[in-house]
């Protein structure tokens, strides 16, 4: 980890998505370890930021404790991710945004600490092996006509639309525990509190 002081930053987590492998539940809002997804996030990130900002769907009223602003998605047919992060960096009060997905309870500090001492004006994303995982980043906002262009171009895919922007990565090995996602009821039973 370094020392060097981390950039101020807006934190964005994406709770937006449709759930199949739950069953169509919204996610964020499913426990784990009793307590919902988007409370560990939540738990996590806060020490990091002044302006937390949650993506979702639908149940905006139960994501508003934990968010200081909430942005839903502008089309309830489940647009995906990237409707998620342009909605985010659109509304993010700092330069930076550090992009999570709301099953990742095992985000540490040192792995936010690496991302976002990576901020630059390049996206900053998380890569296993050759596997880049692009909701797991830091988004400079100035990122955001880029997304909007490929969005109107008919893009639908993070990973592609941020791979074309000279990503800066952060390594991790493959099958890390902290980048798992919990996003099968079996996961959420079965995955302890330490690895
Ligand atoms: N805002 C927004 N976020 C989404 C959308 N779809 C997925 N996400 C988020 O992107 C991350 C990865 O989503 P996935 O796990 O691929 O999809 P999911 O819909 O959550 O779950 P499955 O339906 O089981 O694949 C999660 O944090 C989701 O909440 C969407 O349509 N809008």
């Amino acid at each position: 980890m370094s020392d060097k002081p981390l950039p101020p930053c807006s934190v964005l987590l994406l709770s937006g998505g449709r759930g199949q492998r739950l069953g169509g539940l919204d996610k964020g809002l499913v426990e784990w370890q009793g307590r919902p997804l988007i409370a560990w996030l939540h738990e996590r990130v806060r020490p990091f930021t002044d302006d937390l900002i949650i993506s979702c769907n639908r149940n905006a009223d139960r994501y508003a404790t934990w968010a200081d602003q909430l942005v839903q998605d502008d089309s309830p047919d489940y647009p995906g991710p990237l409707a998620g992060i342009r909605a985010g960096l659109a509304v993010a009060r700092h330069e930076q945004v550090l992009v999570l997905p709301c099953d990742a309870p095992k985000v540490d500090d040192a792995l936010i600490n690496d991302l976002l001492a990576a901020a630059c004006d390049h996206p900053v994303m998380v890569r296993q092996g050759n596997f880049w995982e692009p909701l797991f980043c830091v988004l400079p906002r100035a990122v955001l006509p880029v997304l909007e262009a490929g969005w109107q171009a008919g893009e639908r895919s993070p990973q592609r639309i941020l791979r074309q922007l000279n990503p800066v990565a952060v390594d991790c090995s493959e099958g890390d525990p902290r980048l798992a996602n919990f996003n099968t009821p079996d996961l959420l039973a079965h995955s302890p509190l330490k690895d």
